[in-house]
């Protein structure tokens, strides 16, 4: 059995959705298929999930929504339309919006359950047209599939016992469309998953039913080794372990969820990214051991949207309980935190920007000030991360060299450098505005 989820590129219009059709009837195993919203079908579009939150956001802001409500619903109307199907999903979802915009639920409910519409009216469309094709399909609701999760809004969890749940699916003999992107408390919560988290959904259900490969269908033949809005027409990537791609999507790979890599790890269900314009391409496989590759670099991905807190204190090694303190400030104001490198008397903690408000900034470093006692505190803005990624970087030696070379090369002044706390993966903190160039020069030196 194959668990296939297809991204918002792929279900963006009719025209996608007649591919989905044609892949999930070429091969009898793809029995359970998850999906995302529409997606954007050309560059300048907007995709559903951006035109329901604007629609969220406007509501709840007291300001006319009516217009994007609209704009939604003819995204429907026209692939209803073209593909000669009911459009009985048109009233469901306006029926669904009100409902909703009604209810006593929080602010933070009602944005999961609007934003969660559109890969719901997606998964009822999608099932709709297979049976008009004559295929034995059926539309299922995550809390009919027993997908179960925490009551974090917009960051969901799985909850264990979702997984015998949805073992249950293998009994099924029609073809389950499930909606990616969300799931339930177990008190009936709508609750989603992260930004991109149908890549989630398609994940747990594989590792659920066991599948014997999670097809991740999207719009490129494989990941490639960089990422091809930098580098036009990179090279592909045939195989990687789980490890390199967690690492590859947390630092920039947008192609795959970083967080929907732990559920197939854990089942060791093989993950193969594939190309819904191209099905007959490999695509790329990820899996838990590859054979040795002549490279020992497979990918280097860059991502921006970083802060670090600089913090220098004559004998920090020596002053017992520096380090927790420190963090028990960032708890204290809900901030996780990426990577801390440090020194003798002297440490950095990397913190993802969105997480860093400026009355959280103010409040971080008083704290700081008052409580560590520092010879210097300060923020820097704008950093970007960049990661060079491969199983076999911890036993080649000079790699660190070639890699700071390609930035001197790039005339990239290098803000911060990890090496040896991963085991696949070197990090260098540089400015924002040098990514693309580093990534450049990098992809020259490694590949090149
Ligand atoms: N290293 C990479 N390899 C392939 N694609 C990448 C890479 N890095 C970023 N991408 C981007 O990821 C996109 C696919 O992801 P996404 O837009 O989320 O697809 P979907 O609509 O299927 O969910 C590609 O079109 C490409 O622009
Ligand atoms: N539609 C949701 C979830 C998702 O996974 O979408 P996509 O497959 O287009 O990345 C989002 O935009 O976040």
């Amino acid at each position: 059995m194959k668990v296939a989820k297809f991204g918002g590129s792929s279900v963006a219009n009719a025209e996608q959705l007649r591919k989905v059709a044609n892949i999930i009837q070429d091969d009898r195993d793809r029995k359970v298929i998850v999906v995302s919203a529409p997606g954007k079908r050309f560059s300048e579009d907007t995709k559903v999930t951006d035109l329901l939150i604007e629609m969220g956001e406007a509501f709840l802001n007291n300001k006319p929504y009516e217009d994007k409500l609209e704009t939604v619903l003819n995204r429907f109307k026209d692939i209803t339309n073209e593909l000669n199907i009911s459009d009985e999903v048109i009233n469901e979802i306006k029926q669904g919006v009100v409902e909703i915009f009604a209810s006593d639920n929080s602010a933070e409910l009602k944005m999961d359950a609007i934003k969660a519409t559109g890969e719901d009216s997606l998964a009822k469309v999608l099932s709709v047209y297979l049976q008009s094709l004559g295929l034995k399909a059926a539309y299922l609701n995550p809390a009919d599939a027993g997908i179960f999760v925490s009551d974090n809004p917009g960051s969901a969890q799985i909850l264990e016992e979702s997984y015998d749940h949805l073992y249950k699916l293998r009994d099924r003999d029609e073809i389950v469309i499930i909606p990616g992107f969300f799931g339930y408390t177990k008190d009936g919560k709508l609750i989603t998953f992260s930004r991109g988290g149908s890549d989630i959904t398609g994940s747990i259900v594989a590792a659920g039913v066991k599948a014997d490969l999670y097809e991740n269908f999207t719009d490129v033949d494989s990941v490639y080794c960089v990422n091809p809005n930098i580098v036009p027409s990179p090279k592909e990537i045939t195989s990687l372990t789980y490890k390199e791609m967690r690492e590859l999507s947390y630092a920039g790979f947008s192609v795959f969820h970083d967080e929907a890599l732990i559920p197939a790890f854990k089942a060791d269900i093989p993950v193969c990214i594939k190309n819904t314009n191209n099905p007959q391409a490999m695509g790329t496989i990820i899996v838990s051991k590859k054979e040795p590759q002549p490279n020992p670099v497979v990918g280097i991905a860059s991502d921006t949207g970083f802060v670090s807190i600089y913090i220098s204190k004559y004998l920090m090694n020596r002053e017992i309980g520096f380090g927790r303190k420190l963090l028990t400030i960032l708890e204290d104001e809900g901030i996780s935190f990426e990577h801390t490198p440090s020194g003798i008397d002297d440490i950095s903690v990397i913190i993802r920007e969105s997480r860093m408000t400026k009355e959280k900034e103010e409040r971080v470093i008083t704290r700081i000030k008052n409580e560590l006692h520092p010879d210097t505190v300060h923020i820097d803005r704008d950093l970007a991360l960049i990661m060079v990624v491969g199983e076999g970087m911890d036993s080649t030696v000079g790699l660190a060299d070639k890699a700071t070379h390609a930035f001197a090369e790039a005339n990239v002044n290098l803000e911060m450098i990890n090496q040896g706390s991963s085991e696949v993966s070197m990090m260098f903190g540089i400015k924002s505005s040098k990514v693309d160039e580093s990534v450049r020069a990098l992809y020259k030196t490694f590949f090149g």
